[in-house]
Order: structure tokens, then sequence, then C-alpha cells
């Protein structure tokens, strides 16, 4: 059987294993074995796995699955490294723009060096319920604002919205904000499927600012600090709680690459 190769990306601090599977080398269904790939100490540890796969819509297909081991839905800091990853492989130039096909439908990116430039789908609503607002990035997001950001229990606080009844089975990922002026938050993110917080998360920090410009005004493009650097998103209102040409522009790193030949042969338990 052939070599089962990875690459290690981080988009701010938020981390993936991304396997090329064009020849469909690896088991998509084998939940199990992507959350073994994901843990922090028996496997190469990150808080998602992705696949590149073929596509007759795009340059390529995007599959994301959170560090549980479950396909889920989209993620920002994810497809931003992917087309990084994709770029590694020859199948995208610097400063070309490229399409590919995700969960909820085809995104447009560009690659300018270290920077990855990613058109989100449209924002169609933004729903204010228990003090916070909640609105759809590709993910299910869950905006809430708070003063002391650094003194939040993101963890504690962020796992008792998650699994309230508010979310239904389906739950969402849980976003605290401080917003420091115009054009300018600072966020934490509890994410689902990952259960935890991450140092960063694309879609809430889309979620994030376009419910800041909702509730304040302000410019259409604003800056986000993230707990593993900066992101940059820019937008166009389209009505109220509406958003189109929403970009999400960042960093998105190469950390390592190897084999997971081995890890396929042997699990230790977790
Ligand atoms: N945990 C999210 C998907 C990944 C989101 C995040 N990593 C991003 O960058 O958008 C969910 O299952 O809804």
């Amino acid at each position: 059987m052939s070599s089962i190769r990875f690459s290690k990306y981080h988009g701010t601090g938020n981390d993936f294993v991304i396997v090329d599977n064009r020849n469909r080398v690896f088991d998509s269904d084998n939940n199990d074995f992507v959350m073994h790939i994901c843990h922090r100490r028996f496997g190469v540890g990150a808080d998602g796995f992705m696949l590149l796969e073929s596509s007759d819509k795009g340059a390529f297909a995007m599959r994301y699955y959170n560090s549980d081991g479950r396909e889920s839905t989209m993620c920002g800091n994810g497809g931003r490294c992917l087309v990084a990853f994709a770029r590694q492989l020859g199948l995208v130039k610097d400063g070309e723009l490229v399409e590919f096909e995700a969960i909820d439908g085809l995104h447009h990116a560009v690659c300018m060096g270290d920077i990855i430039s990613l058109k989100m789908v449209d924002v169609k609503g933004i729903e204010e319920l228990d003090g916070g607002f909640y609105l759809d990035t590709g993910s299910p997001h869950f905006v809430r604002y708070v003063d002391d950001l650094q003194g939040t229990d993101v963890y504690k606080e962020g796992s008792k919205l998650r699994y309230s009844n508010m979310f239904g089975d389906g739950g969402a990922n849980i976003n605290f904000v401080r917003y420091n002026k115009a054009g300018h938050i600072s966020l934490r993110t509890y994410e689902r499927g990952v259960e935890d917080e991450t140092w960063s998360c694309g879609t809430g920090t889309v979620a994030s600012v376009l419910t800041s410009y909702y509730r304040f005004g302000g410019p259409l493009i604003w800056d986000a600090d993230v707990k593993g650097g900066k992101l940059k998103v820019s937008f166009t209102p389209a009505g109220r709680g509406l958003f189109t040409d929403i970009r999400l522009d960042g960093p998105a790193k190469f950390v390592f690459e190897g084999t997971l030949d081995n890890f396929l042969k042997q699990q230790d338990g977790i």
C-alpha cells in the first residue's frame, strides 16, 4: 500500500493535519483514525484534520474533520491552510485566484506570500438571543461580548453555552469578544468538535466582526486579535444582518510533514 504522507499547518495557532487524498489512499469514513491523528499525546496533534480531494466543480475539494474525528462544517482557518497546502502541491500559484469546493459551497482564495485571503459564504441574518448573537458563517457561532476577555473562563463558560438547549443537538461554537474600537476587536473561542478553546477560529472571527459591525457600525475592514495572532475580515453590508463578499485574511504556515504509515499499524489506546 502506498505511503500516506501528511503536512502540518497552522493559521494563527489553529492547527491542522492535511492529507492529499486525490488518489483516495485515506479511508475518509475512519473517524476513529482521524481522532487518533489529532490526539495531542498519542497522535500528531491538531484541532482539525483535512483531506484535499479531487473535484469537478473547482481546483480541488476540502473535507474538514474536527479533532473529535467527525466531519464538520466549514473551517475558515482550515480553508486558508488548505489553499497554502494546494500551493505546496503546485495546484495554486501566488497571486492567482483559485476556486475550490467545500461543504458550504464554492470558495475563492488568493495566496499573497504568507497571507491567504479566503472568500467566505454570505451571511443571511443575525439572531439576538440570551444577551448574545447567533449567526452562521459556514459554521454556527454564538457571540457574547465581555469586558474582561483575559479573565473569562472560556472552557467553563464556553462548554456550558455550547451544550445548552439554545442550539439544539448540533450545538454551536462560542465566541467571547472584547470590542476595542470601531474596526478592532479581540476574541477567544470555544470550538465545537474540539471541545476546548482554540488559539483562533476563522469562522468565529468572521462571526464576531460582522456582529460588531451589526451592533456598533464602523468600517468595512476590521482587525481581529486572537490568541495565536491577527486576522483581518472585510465585507459588504447587504441589509440588516446581511453580508456578502466576506473575506478572511491571515497567515497560513507550513510546520512539518511526515507519514502516517506506522500509525496505521498501531494506534496507542486513548
Ligand atoms: N469547530 C467548527 C469548525 C472549525 C471552525 C474553525 N476552526 C475555523 O477556523 O472556522 C465547527 O465544527 O463548527
